[in-house]
Parts: C-alpha cells; structure tokens; sequence
C-alpha cells in the first residue's frame, strides 16, 4: 500500500488531509505528541469524518495508525523513508520543532530510495512549505542537500476546510464543514490524491483563500469576542457586524482584484459564498478559536497587516482593515497564550511600539496612526 505521513493527527490532520489520502488509498501514519490521539488510533484502525449539514453523511477513514514523534524517532524515521508524501498540519509556529526529525528522516531516506517524496507543508501561511524546508535544511549537511535534488520534492500550498474544535475530545471521529479545497503548487505529475488540485502558481489561490476566508474570519472572530458573542454563526446574527465584515472584504477584494486581475462580480460571488460558510450553525465555531494566536494573525505577512500594507501601497482604502487590526489588538483571551503576551506588550509598550515589533508597521506611519485611532474608537 501506498504510504502517507503526516504531522499533526488534529482537526485539519484528521478531518481533511488525512481522510483524503485514506480515500485516495494510502495508509496514513498520523505523527503528533498527543498520546491519547495516537493510541486511540493504533488501537481503532479508522475514524470516522461527519459532515456538518442537517444529514450529517459519515464517512469511514480507514487504514490510519500514530506514531509519537518525542518517543518513536526511529519509527517515525522509517515511516519517512517508505512514504510517497509527507504533509504537516501542525500551526506554522511548530514547524522549526518538527523539522530536525523530519531532515533525519529524509537523511536516512536519500541513501536508501530514489523514488519522489513529496513534502507539503498543509498551513494558513504564505510559503509555509518554504519555511519548513528552510528549517529542514538547516538540519541537513550539504552533501545531502545536493542528494536531495530530483529525489524530495518541496511544494507549497493554500487549504481551506472550517474544522471547528471538537465538542467530545475523547473521540477520534471530526465533524468537518462539507466544502473543501486543497491547491498545491507544482507543474510536475504527481502521484493522484483525490481532492488535491495542482496549479502553476499558487500566490493568486492563497491570497485570495487568505485574505477572504481567514481575513473574514478574523473579523468576525475579534468582533464577536469584544460584542461578547460565543460562536462565529451567532456573531453574524449581528446585521452590524456583517456589514463590517463586508466593507473589509471589499477591501481586500479591491486589492486582490487590482493585483491578479480577478473579475470584480466573480469575486463578490465568491465574498458572499464564504460569508455563507461561515453561518453554518452545525460548526458551532468558536470565536476564540477562530482568533486564536493574535500575534501570529497580526504578523506582517498574515489575513490582516499584509492586506492593508498591499492596499496602501496600490493607493486603496484600508480603514476597515486598520479596524480589523485593532479588534485584533483587543483579544485579551486569558486562556490564549500570545493574547495574554500581545497585552502585556501594549501595556508595556503602547500600540505604536507593539505594531513595529510584531506587525513590522514603522510606528509614525500612516497605517500606524489609523490602526491607534481605530483602537481608541472600539476601546
Ligand atoms: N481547523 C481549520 O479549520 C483549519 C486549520 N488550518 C491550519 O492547519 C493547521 C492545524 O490546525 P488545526 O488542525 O485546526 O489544529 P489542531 O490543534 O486541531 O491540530 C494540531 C495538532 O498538532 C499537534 N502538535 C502540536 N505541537 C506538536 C509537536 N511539537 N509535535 C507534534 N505534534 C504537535 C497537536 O497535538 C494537534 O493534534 C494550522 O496551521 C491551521 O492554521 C488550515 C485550514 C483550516
Ligand atoms: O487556523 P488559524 O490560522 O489559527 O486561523 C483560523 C482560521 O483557519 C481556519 O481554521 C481555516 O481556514 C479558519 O477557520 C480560520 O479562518
């Protein structure tokens, strides 16, 4: 049997890119720290994937295992040199900790096997797989850096699934939105994964996935949290609300229109289709979820600063953008732990300072002084 690995046995690992390589006919080797998901998988063989509509269809995801990757290197390693594809669906800042096992992996791998590996990194990041192969190849000499050409193959990019957090978390079993797409980046041929789509150039797929569904959906997550509401679909209850969340997209629509020359009706069809997503009431998203690691979301290249700063410099409005930044800079969400960080910093610093350091925004420029002004107004 084929074999695919894969980092990160969560909701994204399990409810998507893990059940498409199941459906595909692979077996899936989940690598995750958590002892519980990876027992329960070596123990039940399959899980199950439920689709959040009135019907809720199951699907049966079989031939899956786990392996820990802290007490099973070894193994781990050896599921790396037998597997056709290794993906990650792990949070971008945990890639830098999985990549010395993985280069071991591949290590092993290039002297054994000329056949393809292909890695994928599966995050809600510009060019995460860029990253993870920057830290991998810090880990591996350059002989075989070199041995590593034509034989592992590095693609990024862009997956777009709603996986809420699961409401019984003693269960492997994922409730799953039933709308998917996966786009990866690469001319080649490569082995068939049901559900998979190839393109030439990924940056139109993920700027526009990112800065409408995850843009999107951080307003509506930071709005939700300082109106006190509990879930994405009950936050979009609020007319007020929506329409914010409207006027930002037509921001970054403007942008996104300006720049890969997308068609304006098409893409305020695709806003509108995105927003009907989000008021899917079987998800019961939460909104701390959604606007989980602020920091992360506020950096220079993520769903809210990359698009004002692209807007700015194509001369187009981004006040509602700014607005979005300091919702952002109001999640004060004790059980989060870069919300707790990014407060301590405004009260250490201000905002001026904290936008420099984690938004990259020069502290006198004019998004800068936007962002201040929109913070004062919500606060
Ligand atoms: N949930 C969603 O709707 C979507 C999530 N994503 C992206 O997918 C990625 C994963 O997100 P989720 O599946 O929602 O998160 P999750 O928290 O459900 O899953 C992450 C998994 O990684 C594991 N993990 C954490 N640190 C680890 C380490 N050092 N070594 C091994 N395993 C480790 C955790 O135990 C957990 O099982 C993120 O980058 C997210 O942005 C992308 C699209 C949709
Ligand atoms: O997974 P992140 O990057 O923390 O952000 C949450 C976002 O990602 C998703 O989980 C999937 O795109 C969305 O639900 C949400 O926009």
């Amino acid at each position: 049997m084929k074999q695919a690995v894969h980092f990160g046995a969560g909701n994204i690992g399990r409810g998507f890119i893990g059940a498409l390589f199941s459906n595909s006919g692979y077996h899936v080797t989940f690598v995750d720290i958590a002892d519980q998901i990876i027992n329960q998988l070596n123990e039940q063989k399959s899980y199950q994937v439920i689709l959040a509509t009135d019907q809720q269809e199951t699907t049966t995801i079989n031939h899956v295992s786990g392996l820990n990757n802290m007490t099973q290197e070894q193994e781990v390693i050896e599921v790396i040199t037998n597997a056709t594809y290794l993906t990650t669906a792990i949070g971008p800042n945990i890639l830098p900790r999985i990549a010395p096992l993985i280069a071991r992996g591949i290590l092993e791998r290039v002297y054994q096997t000329d056949e393809p590996l292909y890695v994928i990194a599966c995050e809600n990041q510009i060019g995460a797989t860029n990253i993870l192969k920057e830290h991998i190849f810090d880990n591996l000499d350059e002989d075989t850096k070199e041995r590593l050409a034509g034989k592992v193959f590095f693609f990024n990019s862009a997956v777009d699934r709603i996986v809420p957090i699961q409401k019984n978390n003693t269960s492997l079993d994922v409730l799953v939105e039933p709308y998917y797409e996966w786009v990866v980046e690469t001319e080649a041929v490569i082995p068939h994964v049901e559900g998979m789509t190839t393109v030439k150039e990924l940056a139109p797929f993920i700027e526009r996935k990112l800065f409408t569904v995850n843009t999107g959906h951080a307003v509506i997550a930071y709005l939700g949290y300082l109106n006190g509401k509990s879930t994405i679909d009950k936050t979009l209850a609020d007319e007020a609300i929506v329409n914010q969340v409207e006027a930002t997209l037509k921001e970054t629509g403007d942008y996104l229109v300006k720049q890969y020359g997308l068609d304006k009706e098409e893409h305020g069809k695709y806003i509108q289709k995105i927003i009907d997503r989000f008021k899917n009431s079987h998800l019961n998203d939460g909104v701390t979820r959604v606007g989980r690691a602020p920091i992360r979301k506020l950096g220079p290249e993520d769903r809210l600063v990359r698009p004002a700063t692209e807007a700015q410099k194509a001369g187009l409005p981004y006040t509602n953008l700014a607005k979005a930044i300091a919702a952002a800079l109001l999640f004060d969400y004790q059980e989060d732990e870069e919300a707790v960080k990014l407060q301590t910093m405004i009260k250490e610093s201000g905002i001026a300072k904290v936008l420099s350091e984690v938004s990259n925004l020069p502290e006198e420029s004019e998004i800068t002084q936007e962002i201040m002004k929109q913070y004062d107004a919500l606060k």
